[in-house]
């Protein structure tokens, strides 16, 4: 077995990126080296005598797990953008900001064949975001520092998915279109109403079809003795504005 690895007790999950040293958790203390000899779906216990389970880190890990610098994108909603664009694992995707390159991530995660380039204004974010993807081991994924808005000029027609999770959206989306491959998608994330009405009013104007705004809520399910009821973690996260070149 090699690290990475995660490891898991109860609701707390911790990633361990080598095996030497201690890991100092709210359970008690794990010496690391002892990994050396385990497998995965092994125990490990800390010096409390506390179990953790040893698990391999996965895509499903990667918002949960990933060093945080800016509030990345949820699960929920990137796979919105990943099911309603009808991603292909063969695609040429453009990312802006990278953030802590959790979209990016998931993005590189499901285009195995193709690439990701991402690009992030603030090089201590890009640092982040470079130690997250180089933990999960996805090389598919190019990052370039610097103004998204004068980079996407650098590039052709060539894009089959543009995403932005960044500031002066509506001035990338003309753009956005002249980066996109015929029938390629643009999808902007937004968590306020006023910039999601201005980025869809400005994709209708740059000649994008099939426009549409909405937003994704994840409503979970309480089981309880007396009765079962929906219940809400985050309520609201952002929204999403996608549209085609067509
Ligand atoms: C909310 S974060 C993106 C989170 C990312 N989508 C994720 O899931 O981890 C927004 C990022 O956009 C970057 N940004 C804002 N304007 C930008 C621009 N014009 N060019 C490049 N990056 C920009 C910010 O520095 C910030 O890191």
């Amino acid at each position: 077995m090699k690290a990475p690895v995660v490891l898991k007790s109860g609701k707390n999950f911790y990633l361990v990126s080598e095996f030497s040293g201690e890991l100092h958790t709210h359970k008690g203390i794990i010496r690391l080296e002892e990994l050396k000899e385990k497998d995965f779906g092994d125990t490990i216990r800390t010096h409390l005598g506390v179990e953790f389970k040893i698990l391999p880190f996965r895509a499903s890990d990667f918002f949960r797990l990933f060093k945080k610098a800016p509030t990345p994108v949820m699960p929920k909603d990137i796979g919105m953008v990943i099911a309603h664009a009808g991603l292909q694992p063969d695609s040429l995707i453009f990312d802006a900001g990278t953030g802590s390159g959790v979209t990016a991530a998931y993005f590189a995660y499901f285009n195995k064949y193709g690439e990701v380039v991402t690009v992030e204004k603030r090089p201590e974010f890009a640092k982040v975001a470079r130690e997250n993807f180089r933990m999960a081991g996805l090389k598919n994924i190019h990052q370039i520092v610097g103004d998204a808005v004068s980079i996407a000029d650098c590039f052709k027609k060539e894009f089959d998915l543009v995403f932005l999770d960044m500031k002066n959206d509506v001035e990338m989306v003309p753009k956005a279109h002249s980066m996109l491959r015929q029938a390629g998608f643009l999808a902007i994330y937004n968590p306020y109403i006023e910039q999601t009405r201005a980025v869809y009013e400005k994709m209708l104007d740059a000649g994008f079809k099939d426009v549409e705004a909405f937003e994704a809520i994840k409503v979970n399910l309480e089981f309880k003795r007396v009765g079962t009821r929906p219940f809400v973690n985050i309520f609201h996260t952002g929204y999403i504005v996608m549209g085609r070149k067509v």
